[in-house]
């Protein structure tokens, strides 16, 4: 015989499931158009346009539009054993960042898809994928429409995407980094600069990008969707860290990386002190002739 309080807690629960199911099957199936979506899933355009709303601000207000996807809440792909993420996956990677910035592309870029047929996750707008990454086979989900409170998002790595065109889907970025660390500060963030093949139009230099990464903490990759430019790499980045693992083998080297294993103070200082001789027992030994013969600008003046 159930107590009141087990009851109670059961009644919660019918609920809760009730409310799951009705949102689900309420839920019209939005979507973000700036981008041609997969034909077999495209939605009239009136449809598909959400709206040009700054999503990210209305964060902490009230009830967020309904969603067209679900992520599984209750699913923790932990292998019992070691505590470790399981190899295989489903690893459910989220895109996230600022209107424009290209998320769509780089999903369907990540599934491999650049013909647009992609299989797309039941519940909804997921691209299904499966990758093999270090000779091992695992499931990807990647979502690239989130548009609830990022406190329900449930994911095992977050992509923060902004356009190395765009300043502010820069500044983006970083309000939601601050945020997804409060509300899951677990969960591994890569951040994307994408469109880097707009070389004449670039706002944000990656110096700058790989500073704030380091100052959170996380990958940065600089890369261009529509090009498929690194994108496979970015996959193997996302789903070693999907694993617990280190989002770079050993012995191998990546680009332009912040939270790796050299910070960007180190790599400058590096590549000054190869630029200039430390002291001047080293212009000495050099035949004093570093200067004159290398530089006669105004930058040195000793050298005159
Ligand atoms: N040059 C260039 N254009 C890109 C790149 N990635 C995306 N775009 C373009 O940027 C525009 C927006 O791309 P989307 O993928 O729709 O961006 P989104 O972030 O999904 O935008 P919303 O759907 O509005 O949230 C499209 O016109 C893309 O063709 C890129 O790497 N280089």
């Amino acid at each position: 015989m159930p107590t009141d309080a087990l009851k109670d807690s059961i009644s919660i629960e019918e609920t809760l499931v009730k409310c799951d199911s009705m949102t689900l099957s309420s839920a019209p199936p939005l979507r973000r158009g700036s981008t041609p979506l997969p034909i077999k899933h495209q939605l009239r355009r009136e449809e598909a346009v959400h709206d040009d709303c700054d999503w990210t601000s209305g964060l902490a207000g009230p009830s967020p539009p309904p969603i067209s996807f679900s992520l599984a809440k209750d699913e923790t792909i932990t292998s019992a054993v070691e505590g470790r993420p399981s190899s295989e996956g489903p690893f459910r990677i989220a895109l996230l960042g600022q209107n424009g910035v290209g998320k769509s592309c780089l999903a369907i870029a990540l599934a491999g898809d650049l013909d647009r047929t992609a299989s797309v996750d039941s519940e909804g707008e997921g691209y299904v994928h499966t990758v093999t990454v270090d000779d091992e086979d695992c499931t990807i989900l990647i979502y690239d429409n989130w548009r609830q409170d990022l406190s329900d998002l449930q994911c095992e790595v977050c992509v923060l995407v902004f356009s190395v065109t765009d300043r502010r889907s820069f500044h983006r970025t970083a309000q939601l980094r601050l945020l997804l660390r409060e509300t899951q500060p677990q969960t591994p963030i890569i951040l994307v600069g994408n469109k880097s093949d707009l070389v004449r139009s670039r706002e944000v230099s990656t110096q700058e990008a790989l500073t704030s990464a380091s100052l959170f903490d996380c990958l940065y990759v600089e890369m261009s969707a529509s090009l498929d430019h690194r994108t496979a790499e970015l996959l193997e980045y996302a789903v070693r860290l999907a694993r617990g693992l280190s989002p770079v083998p050993p012995g191998a080297c990546g680009h332009d990386m912040a939270g790796g294993r050299e910070s960007i103070t180190h790599r400058a200082k590096r590549f000054l002190t190869s630029l200039v001789p430390r002291y001047p027992r080293d212009r000495e030994r050099e035949g004093g002739k570093f200067f004159r013969q290398k530089s006669r600008s105004c930058h040195d003046l000793g050298a005159l």
